[in-house]
This record gives C-alpha cells, structure tokens and sequence, in this order.
C-alpha cells in the first residue's frame, strides 16, 4: 500500500526489536529490514536493536541474522559489502523484558543516537515476543518517556493479539491507557501480502465481479492455509497456541474479510476496517453444543515425509507428550448479512500437510440449465475463481469449454493471471511492506483493537469447548496428508470436497 502511493523519505529512526534472539527477527524481520534498505527505502539514519535474554555479542548477533538473509531473504548477501554496511546499524541489547533497570540502556541508545545525528528521532519498538510478555513490556516502555510521544514513537504487537477474548480485551485496554491508539501497529502479516492486498484491487477496481458475488451465484467458498512444515523449535510458543490461534483467529479470518466485506467507499484506514469489522460481527457465532458439528481438530503423528522420518508434535521440543494442542484445524463459518446469507466458508490449516499452499476457491452455483448433453461433461460446478496468495501467486477463473472434435466434449479450462508472468519486478515480501507502513505512520494494513476482539469472540466458543473437551483420538493425522478425516466428511456430507490446484502452467493441458 505504502510503497507507490505515498512513500516520503523517512525522518531519522530508532528501531528495537524485542524478541530480536528469535525466530520471527531472524526468519522475517531483519531480511525485511535489509531489504528495504537495499532498495533505498530505509531512513538515512537509522539503528536497529534487537533485544533478547540470550547471551550475543554484536558480532554474534549479526552472525545468526546473516543466516537468516542467506537461508530465508528474498536476497541473499551478495559477498559486494552491502551486508556489513546495513549490519554496522544492528546491535544487540541482551535483557529480559521482567526486570525494568533493563530498560534504562533502551534510554541511553535513543538519547545517543539523537545526540549524533542532531535531531530528535523517530521510534518503532517491535514487539516479536510470545503475547503473554505483551502487558510486561508495555508498562515498562511506558516509564521511557520517548514511548509516550506519540508523534514519535510507535508500537507494533505481533498477533495473536491476546490468547483469547478476555485477554485481549484487557490488552487492548491496557495500551490504550499507556499510549495513544495512533501509536498502536496490530500486526497480521497477511495484510501485507501482495496478492492478499490484489484481492482488493480485484472485487473494487472492477465492475465485472460484484453482480455476482453474493449468495445469488456463490455456492461455497473455501480458504486454505496449509504448510508443509512442522511446529520445529516453536514447540514453547505453539503449545500456548495451536492451529486455532496461531492462524485462524488472525490471518484466515482476515483472508475471509477480505473475500467478505463491502466495498469501501475510500480507502482511508478506519474506512478499510470497519467494512472488516463489519463482516467479524456477522459471522454466526458457534454455540458450544454445535463446535463438533463445524470444527474438526488435528494433531499430526510421527511419518514420513520425503524419504525423511518426522517427529510427531508430542515428541517436539517444548511440547507436553500428552498434548491435546491441536496443530491442525477446519472450520465452517457462516456470515449472517444480505450478501453471504447461507454461503458456507469452509477454512482449513494446519502444520506438515501435503502441501503449502494459500489458497482463497470462490465457487460459482451450477449453470440453471444444462442444454448439453449429459455424457459431455462429468461436472456442473465448472466456474470457479482461484485466488492462490502463495507459493503459487495467480489468479485462475475455471470455466467450461468444448474440447476440439466432432462430438460435444466439454471439460473446464482456466484463463489464468500469474504475477509472475505479468510483472518482472520481484515482489516485497509481507513484512517488508509492513514495516515501512508502521515507520510511516499508516495504519491502513493493521488490525484495529476491535476487529481483534470480535475476531476472538467469534473463536472463543471453539476453543472453550476444545479445552475443555481432551482429544481422544490425537495423533490422528500423518504428516504429508491433507489432515484429519474428520475434515473431509465436513465438507463432503455437504457434497462438496476440499480443493488444491496444481501449478497454472500443468493444469489447462487437459
Ligand atoms: N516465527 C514466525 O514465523 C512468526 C511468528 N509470529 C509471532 O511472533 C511472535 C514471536 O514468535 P517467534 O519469534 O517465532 O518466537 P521465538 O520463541 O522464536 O522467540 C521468542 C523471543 O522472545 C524472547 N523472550 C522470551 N522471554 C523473554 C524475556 N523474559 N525477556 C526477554 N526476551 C524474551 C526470546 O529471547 P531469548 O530466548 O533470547 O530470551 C526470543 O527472542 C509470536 O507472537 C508469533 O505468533 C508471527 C508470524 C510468523
Ligand atoms: O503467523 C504465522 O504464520 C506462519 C505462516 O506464515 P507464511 O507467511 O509463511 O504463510 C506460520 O508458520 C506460523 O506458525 C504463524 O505463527
């Protein structure tokens, strides 16, 4: 969002990264970070410290981020010296976030950094740490008194936002106390993809969709979110969350709005989010009694996986051998307003599954009257519209065709947009776009403090009901299957079943 339309140099800023020792800083932020700055978008002047209870020297510290550029960036360090002259701005500030003297070094770097550059800096704290640690650093950042500038200093809360309804809502409640809400940055990196934010530009800058988006044509619609990879050293983080938290309540209920919501009528950040709270506040909420009937729940065993033996979750690190966290979940929503009234959205996720795709499926009804002949085609449900957010980045609209001969054969083809043959450019990665927003100032692409309870309101009742209802069948899933069998008789008593596609280019050969 930010990039083409209202980029301006930045002012001088000072970036800390609490959780900078951890997985997200290595995996996403600091290859952001770097990015941006190959890509001149950083400030002039700028630092970035990550923080952390682990014992790094800078020298060290800069060593493991290097890793992260070289195994997980979209650019890799190039050996020409750009690396060692974006890592001369990084450090390493080793604290723990309970103890608040340690905040005083947080202090004594922004006062020095301003000292050297002259002027009074902007500052992003970046809050990459488990959501229990949230209220601890908010209230002793609020002790600094740069965090309480409000035209300088901005928070950014990694999701989940709290770990269910009542916490977040005390969250929410407590940094609104403490800061400004123009100082608050609820990050969901969804938000940030390409192609999820192109879903706006497909349902808004067209005309040619909208007569036929709602329950009129629409039969079903389907979001998949699934990864190929297990929970790994995340075993302390996951088995505080598990599949419900750590995707839906976030990133598929945002996908969902994004398929779901009005069309704004400008693109003004409150404007974007309440035509989204809008859509979190029809969804039917799930009574307790009726979880077993839209909810199945996962949790994969040990297997095979490409020739290489896969630990089961119970035996991952961190991870309780009796765990009932469930690592896979499917869900069946329903949006109660005039457009989506008795359209199903099924959402699935999950962790080791056959393949890793982000997949939003629209499917179209069948056509009213079927004048072919019935041996011309095996299906009626031929239109469908594929919006694939990654690792496959196209859009695909499924229609019928006639197969070339002499007899009426019909079998669906796509007419197929890829980004990758239509734009040369290499895309920003999620973060990357996001990040320049928060030290921007633009909220537009975050999560307001309401949509994130509604969304918990709508998860809650599940969660209760799973946490108080122990698996009995867990492990029930083997790694590099499509989950449970409970997931696809959701769906398929309904006569309709799961779909994933192949790559654009294998699939109009037919
Ligand atoms: N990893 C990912 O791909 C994604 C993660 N997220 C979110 O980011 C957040 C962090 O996730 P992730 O990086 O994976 O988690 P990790 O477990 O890898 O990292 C947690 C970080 O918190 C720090 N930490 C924990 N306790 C303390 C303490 N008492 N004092 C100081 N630092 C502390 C750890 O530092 P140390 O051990 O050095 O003390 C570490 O840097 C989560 O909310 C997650 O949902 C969001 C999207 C993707
Ligand atoms: O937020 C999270 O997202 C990642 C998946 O992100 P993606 O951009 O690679 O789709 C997930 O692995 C992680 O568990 C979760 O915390």
């Amino acid at each position: 969002m930010s990039k083409n339309n209202n980029y301006k140099k930045l002012g001088p800023t000072v970036i800390f990264i609490f959780g900078g020792s951890g997985d997200l800083n290595q995996r996403k932020l600091t290859p952001a970070l770097y990015n941006l700055w190959l890509d001149g978008l950083m400030p002039e002047q700028f630092s970035i410290t990550g923080t952390g209870r682990t014992d790094y020297s800078d020298e060290k510290f800069r060593e493991h981020l290097l890793q992260g550029i070289n195994e997980f960036s979209r650019r890799k360090d190039e050996k020409n010296g750009s690396w060692e002259e974006f890592a001369s701005h990084i450090s390493y500030l080793r604290m723990d976030v309970d103890k608040p003297e340690d905040y005083n070094a947080m202090a004594g770097i922004i006062s020095d950094h301003e000292a050297a550059w002259g002027v009074s800096a902007n500052v992003l704290f970046y809050l990459a740490v488990a959501p229990q640690l949230v209220p601890e650093i908010a209230t002793n950042l609020n002790k600094l008194k740069k965090a309480k500038d409000k035209d300088k200093a901005r928070i950014v809360v990694e999701k989940p936002f709290g770990h269910d309804l009542k916490s977040a809502q005390e969250l929410n409640k407590l940094l609104t106390n403490l800061f400004d809400e123009s100082q608050i940055y609820r990050i969901d990196h969804y938000l940030g993809k390409e192609t999820v934010q192109n879903i706006l530009a497909l349902r808004f800058a067209n005309a040619l969709f909208e007569p036929i988006w709602n329950r009129h044509y629409i039969d079903h619609v389907q979001i998949t979110a699934a990864e190929t990879v297990g929970v790994e050293d995340r075993g302390g983080y996951y088995e505080r969350s598990g599949a419900l938290r750590d995707m839906v309540q976030n990133h598929i209920l945002q996908l969902l709005c994004m398929v779901a919501m009005e069309a704004p009528v400008s693109f003004e950040a409150d404007e974007i989010r309440n035509k989204k709270s809008d859509v979190l506040n029809a969804i039917r909420k799930i009574k307790k009694e009726e979880v077993q009937k839209y909810a199945v729940r996962g949790q994969y065993s040990s297997g095979w996986i490409e020739g290489k033996k896969e630990k089961g979750y119970r035996e991952e690190k961190g991870v309780d051998p009796d765990s009932s966290v469930e690592t896979f979940a499917a869900v069946k929503f329903y949006i109660d307003n005039w457009r989506w009234q008795g359209v199903p959205f099924y959402v699935r996720t999950g962790k080791y599954l056959k393949e890793k795709t982000t997949l939003i499926t629209i499917q179209f009804k069948e056509a009213p009257k079927y004048a072919f002949p019935p041996e011309a085609s095996e299906t009626w449900r031929a239109n469908r519209l594929s919006i694939s957010i990654q690792p496959e980045e196209d859009i695909r609209l499924l229609f019928q065709a006639k197969r070339p001969g002499q007899t009426m054969s019909l079998n669906p083809v796509n007419m197929v947009f890829s980004y990758a043959d239509s734009y040369n450019a290499p895309q920003p990665e999620a973060y990357e776009t996001l990040l320049l927003d928060a030290m921007m100032g633009n909220p537009t692409q975050f999560m307001r403090g309401d949509q994130v309870e509604v969304a918990w309101e709508v998860i809650d009742p599940i969660l209760d009901t799973w946490e108080n209802r122990p698996p009995v069948d867990f492990p029930n899933y083997a790694p590099g299957s499509w989950g449970p069998e409970d997931a696809e008789a959701l769906i398929a008593r309904e006569g309709r079943n799961w779909i994933t596609l192949p790559p654009a280019k294998k699939e109009n050969g037919n």
